[in-house]
């Protein structure tokens, strides 16, 4: 992070810095006070957290209201990767973005805008964001909490000791919070050119004319469509047969369309596998099709890494094959070490760090054996929206049925926006709603993709984690007209079919009748 971003973005309500901020850009949100003192250093703490980011935010204040005596050690900033350059940062860049494109757009609905597009402006809002949310996430905050919070590195020295900067602290039970970072560019030519991650993309005082993104996964995918809209010249590169591999085929492939409405190149199913390094940071993206891609700037959006260098995870007793923590539930091999969010490898996602946080946190403190939840949800804020939760949707991007779908006896519904009057009147039909449900019909896995499918899966989530079946769902009043409106459809289109067949119909036409004649002998 730049000097002028942090001073300007990070500092809090009037509370007095350690006297490092300007020579150090992070001193700016810690106040007096936040090293190791004597009397910490005196302490066996219940629940030494390392790394002051969403799981170990959550975490700490969990076990502090508990009663549990908690020290907090943030190298750099509390707040971690999603307030200072992940969630936050992107998505209020993403809402500029959005604002340009609907004006662009506005003419298919009758109004004309000329768009022009302010970047520093853009980035003053960005800045702006990250400081209104940032006193939640502050050491202040936390103190308040009840929980002892200090800045510094943490190195374990042994199963139940470490240091931060080189004191010595003692810990019963110990929360790992590290998160990640980005996986380094393995490429050819890579060190020539000084390539941007999503850690620092933040900083760009100009808008690049032409920005390569390579890796189109959930950053790479939110950063073209918000650079492009914002007028850069986007091309983004990704190995898989399309953009969010994780994701449905064919709610990627409304994505793509999307992308490419607003300029971006989307090239898939192709590898990076050097880099033309030019001048000033410029340079050209070799593809295994023989293709290159000039770029002013590259952005890195390839996989993430758990961040355990230095950790001492050694001396800890806490093991990792292959680069992943080795993991029982939330514990390490150190029964006396937990680990939450990005760190662990699994679920990058702030949602998965807070809740596994204070679950592990909680667990540390009481004893407790809770295991991380399985049912994830899941959202890409691009426009429109891709979310996701539960068992995967549709077919694979080859286009056979998902494996196992007929020998479970799951099935799909799938409802086009054209049948959700809220989309229709807004003239964003383009997306769907796909739900797949069990033999008892009970929701057990949906991807929706159109506007506001983020807020649309709170109600799937809450029906894959309840078994909610079609019939309970139908039953539901939905104010008209929302976007929840599609899987209520499908639901009701569901149910309705399974109204309408033989044996049902039967049924019901007897009972129809016999009310029939009731009704003819009292007359
Ligand atoms: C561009 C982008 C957009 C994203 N958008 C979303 C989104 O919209 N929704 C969503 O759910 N997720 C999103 N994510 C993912 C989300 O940001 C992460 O999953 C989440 O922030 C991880 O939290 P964490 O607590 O595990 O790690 P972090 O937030 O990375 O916190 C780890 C902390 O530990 C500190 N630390 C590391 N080592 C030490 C040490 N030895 N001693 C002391 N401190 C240490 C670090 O300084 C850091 O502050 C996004 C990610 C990116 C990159
Ligand atoms: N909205 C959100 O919740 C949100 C937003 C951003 C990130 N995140 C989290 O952060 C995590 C990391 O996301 P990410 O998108 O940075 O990483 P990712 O691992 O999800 O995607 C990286 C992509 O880069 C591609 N790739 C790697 N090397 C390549 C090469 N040489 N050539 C072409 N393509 C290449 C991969 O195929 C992959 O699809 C995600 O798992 C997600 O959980 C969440």
């Amino acid at each position: 992070m730049t000097k002028d971003r942090t001073t300007d973005g990070a500092a809090t309500d009037g509370a007095a810095t350690d006297g490092t901020a300007g020579a150090d850009p992070a001193g700016a949100t810690w106040p007096a006070g936040s090293h190791l003192t004597d009397a910490d250093a005196a302490t066996t703490w219940d629940l030494l957290v390392v790394g002051g980011g969403t799981a170990g935010l959550t975490g700490a204040q969990s076990a502090a209201l508990l009663g549990a005596r908690v020290l907090l050690v943030e190298r750099d900033r509390t707040g971690g990767e999603c307030l200072w350059s992940g969630c936050v940062p992107s998505k209020a860049l993403l809402a500029a973005a959005s604002a340009a494109a609907d004006a662009r757009r506005a003419h298919r609905l009758g109004v004309r805008a000329e768009v022009e597009v302010d970047f520093p402006v853009v980035m003053a809002h960005v800045r702006a964001a990250v400081t209104a949310i940032q006193p939640v996430d502050a050491p202040q905050a936390l103190e308040a909490a009840g929980v002892r919070t200090v800045r510094g590195t943490v190195t374990f020295t042994g199963p139940a000791t470490a240091t931060v900067d080189g004191r010595e602290v003692r810990f019963a039970q110990a929360l790992l919070a590290t998160g990640s970072r980005p996986a380094p560019l393995d490429l050819p030519g890579a060190d020539g050119v000084a390539a941007l991650t999503a850690d620092d993309v933040w900083d760009l005082a100009e808008l690049p004319g032409r920005l390569a993104v390579l890796g189109g996964g959930t950053t790479g995918t939110e950063l073209a469509q918000g650079f492009a809209r914002l007028g850069a010249h986007v091309t983004v590169v990704e190995a898989g047969a399309h953009l969010l591999p994780a994701e449905d085929a064919d709610a990627a492939a409304v994505v793509t369309a999307a992308l490419r409405a607003d300029g971006v190149d989307v090239r898939t199913g192709v590898r990076a596998t050097s880099v033309r390094p030019g001048e000033d940071g410029a340079g050209a993206l070799v593809l295994d099709d023989g293709a290159q891609v000039p770029f002013d700037r590259l952005l890195l959006a390839g996989p993430r890494r758990p961040l355990v260098d230095g950790l001492g995870l050694v001396e800890a007793g806490v093991r990792r094959v292959d680069g992943r923590l080795v993991l029982d539930g939330l514990r390490t091999t150190n029964p006396r070490v937990w680990a939450a969010g990005d760190v662990t490898g699994e679920d990058l996602y702030t949602h998965t760090a807070g809740v596994r946080g204070s679950d592990a946190a909680i667990n540390a403190v009481l004893g407790l054996p809770r295991r991380p939840g399985a049912v994830v949800p899941r959202v890409t804020f691009t426009d429109p929206e891709l979310a996701a939760v539960g068992e995967p949707t549709g077919t694979l991007a080859n286009g056979t049925p998902r494996a196992g779908t007929a020998r479970t006896g799951r099935r799909l519904l799938e409802l086009r926006h054209d049948h959700v009057d809220r989309a229709v009147a807004e003239g964003r039909s383009e997306g769907f709603t796909r739900l797949v449900v069990d033999r008892r019909n009970r929701v057990r896995g949906a991807t929706v993709v159109g506007p506001r499918a983020g807020e649309v899966l709170a109600e799937l989530t809450a029906a894959v984690l309840d078994g909610t079946t079609t019939s309970a769902l139908v039953a539901r009043t939905h104010p008209y007209p929302t976007y929840g409106d599609g899987p209520w459809n499908a639901a009701i289109a569901d149910y309705r079919g399974r109204l309408g067949t033989p044996a049902v119909r039967a049924v019901t036409r007897t009972v129809v009748a016999a009310r029939r004649w009731v009704r003819s002998r009292k007359a």
